[in-house]
């Protein structure tokens, strides 16, 4: 079944100087239930605004944009949104900001900490559940991040760029740790990412999106059957050819963007 749909989706920001900036346009995109889908394109052509309309968080200016068949008027029921930068309160503990989204829903305390608690053993951070983000490492955070996230079971998980600030091993983790969660919820996922090589290894679609105003030029599925060994599979020749394939698309849309970059510099 179908859970997220943009039809005809177009996006237009006012500029500082009483223009408009045209940040997507025509995006048509389906997203079916429990599918992971990841959104690769050129730096600025319009990826998180796409995940904004899906969201919530900013209108479309014309289009529709529909989650479990409803027109998205406001934060959809059973999003959750997982940015670059962590959404934590310095002041609370792992534990206190595990339990925050149930606790903000009307769960009662004990339940809302109990699942909480349950969700933090699930990331691998149990006996953590009293520490403040400031004694965390980066790693650490991000699965902080991740149980916060997972606590609401969502049924669609839009993600956007989580692991980018991360080192290359702390990343391979996380994304492994991300694979293994999403097998047993299932949610359907909207991952952008820069990074092809991370999309590939996640998702079952790679949707490629032209330089900016950013609309879908290809849409590949990713036939590496799972479960993926994160860190063994960018060796696997299928993964080098799938690889080789949404390259080709994609890299012409990075060198237009890199062309305009130059204009504008
Ligand atoms: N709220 C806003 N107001 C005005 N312009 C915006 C707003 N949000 C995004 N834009 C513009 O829309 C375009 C697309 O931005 P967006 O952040 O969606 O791109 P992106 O592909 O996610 O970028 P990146 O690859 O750098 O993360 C950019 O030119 C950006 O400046």
């Amino acid at each position: 079944m179908t859970l997220v749909e943009l039809r005809h989706a177009t996006k237009r920001f006012l500029t500082s100087t009483g223009g408009t900036h045209t940040a997507i346009r025509d995006v048509n995109l389906s997203v079916g239930e429990g599918e992971f889908v990841a959104i690769v394109g050129p730096t600025g052509c319009g990826k998180s605004t796409t995940l904004s309309l899906v969201s919530g968080l900013e209108p479309a200016s014309e289009g529709t944009v529909t989650v479990a068949g409803e027109p998205v008027t406001g934060i959809p029921d059973g999003v959750g949104y997982m940015f670059q930068a962590d959404a934590m309160l310095p002041w609370r503990t792992v534990l206190g900001n595990v339990s925050a989204g149930p606790l903000w829903r009307g769960v009662a305390k004990e339940e809302a900490q109990g699942r909480a608690a349950e969700w933090i053993a699930k990331v691998g951070l149990a006996g953590f559940e009293s520490y403040y983000m400031h004694q965390l490492s980066g790693g650490m955070r991000k699965r902080v991040a991740l149980a916060q996230t997972l606590v609401n079971e969502p049924s669609i998980l839009l993600m956007d760029e989580p692991f980018s600030a991360l080192d290359v091993q702390t990343r391979a983790l996380m994304q492994t740790e991300l694979l293994d969660l999403w097998s047993q919820s299932r949610s359907a996922v909207i991952f952008v990412t820069h990074d092809l090589e991370e999309a590939i290894a996640l998702a079952d679609r790679v949707v490629v999106m032209t330089a900016s105003p950013a609309t879908v030029k290809d849409d590949f599925t990713v036939e590496i059957p799972r479960p993926r060994n994160v860190e063994e599979l960018r060796m696997d020749p299928q993964f080098v050819q799938t690889y080789s394939k949404i390259w080709e698309s994609l890299s012409s849309e990075v060198a237009i963007a890199r062309r305009s970059a130059d204009r504008v510099a």
